[in-house]
């Protein structure tokens, strides 16, 4: 269990819509996609509909002070078996980075790695009271694109497994690109936050609007207008 989780949801049924993704940039192929995550007869380019309004509205916002510049869609509604997937495949990932393999894990080994795992990714929970922010189309994974076409550097990829992926890592770091990274991901938050999103703490790229994790840093930052979530699993 997260803090978040214990925010009630209400959900509101508002349809889970299709991005227009010419307005933005996009991972094509789509990062999990690729590593062979199933989605069905789903696309993980869909959000609630007022997801997708605050994700244009903050398209617009960069613009003013980027006019070429895109926000970058990497990842967005994702079923809970993608979740699983990729939560397999990340344990998978970091065993075999250890130089280990699965068969010969002791127990202590299995924990760390499980616990570096759930430091990024949400448990695949099938309970309603505890759904993955993604598995309610209310969280987005973004970066930015330049007036190039190419991915800003934001000091470290999305997904890694690190302290690096903390939003600020590198606010006091000694690092020589340090300050010129955190500015990028100020910029970011800046715009989705203005948009009405929320970012989540432990990573750079994650922004959500109506979920419970919406929900907990809202009233983290203003407890005296409690909200709660309007987005649970969808099914
Ligand atoms: C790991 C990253 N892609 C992500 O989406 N993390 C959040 C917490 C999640 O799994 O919902
Ligand atoms: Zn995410």
């Amino acid at each position: 269990m997260r803090p978040y989780h214990q925010i009630p949801i209400f959900e509101c049924g508002e349809p889970l819509v299709a991005i227009p993704l010419e307005l933005f940039a996009v991972e094509s192929p789509h990062p999990y996609e690729k590593l062979g995550a199933n989605y069905g007869d789903r696309s993980p380019y869909y959000l609630r509909q007022s997801v997708v309004e605050n994700l244009i509205t903050a398209q617009n916002y960069l613009e003013l002070l980027h006019p070429q510049w895109r926000i970058q869609i990497f990842d967005a509604y994702r079923p809970i078996a993608v979740q699983q997937f990729m939560v397999d495949y990340s344990f998978a990932q970091a065993v075999q980075e250890r130089g280990l393999t699965g068969v010969e894990l002791s127990p202590n080994q299995s924990q760390e790695i499980w616990q570096a795992v759930y430091e990024i990714w949400a448990v695949p929970s099938f309970d309603e009271k505890t759904p993955p922010p993604h598995s309610t189309g209310a969280a987005v994974d973004v970066t930015l694109v330049d007036d190039s076409g190419e991915i800003v550097n934001m000091g470290s990829p999305i997904d890694e497994m690190s302290g690096r992926s903390h939003p600020d890592y590198y606010a006091n770091s000694e690092h020589p690109e340090a300050g010129k990274y955190h500015t990028r991901r100020q910029l970011l938050r800046d715009v989705m936050l203005k948009a009405g999103f929320q970012r989540n703490p432990r990573e750079w790229w994650h922004f959500s609007y109506g979920d419970q994790m919406w929900a907990w840093l809202n009233n983290q930052s203003n407890p005296v207008n409690s909200v709660t979530a309007r987005y649970g699993r969808l099914v």
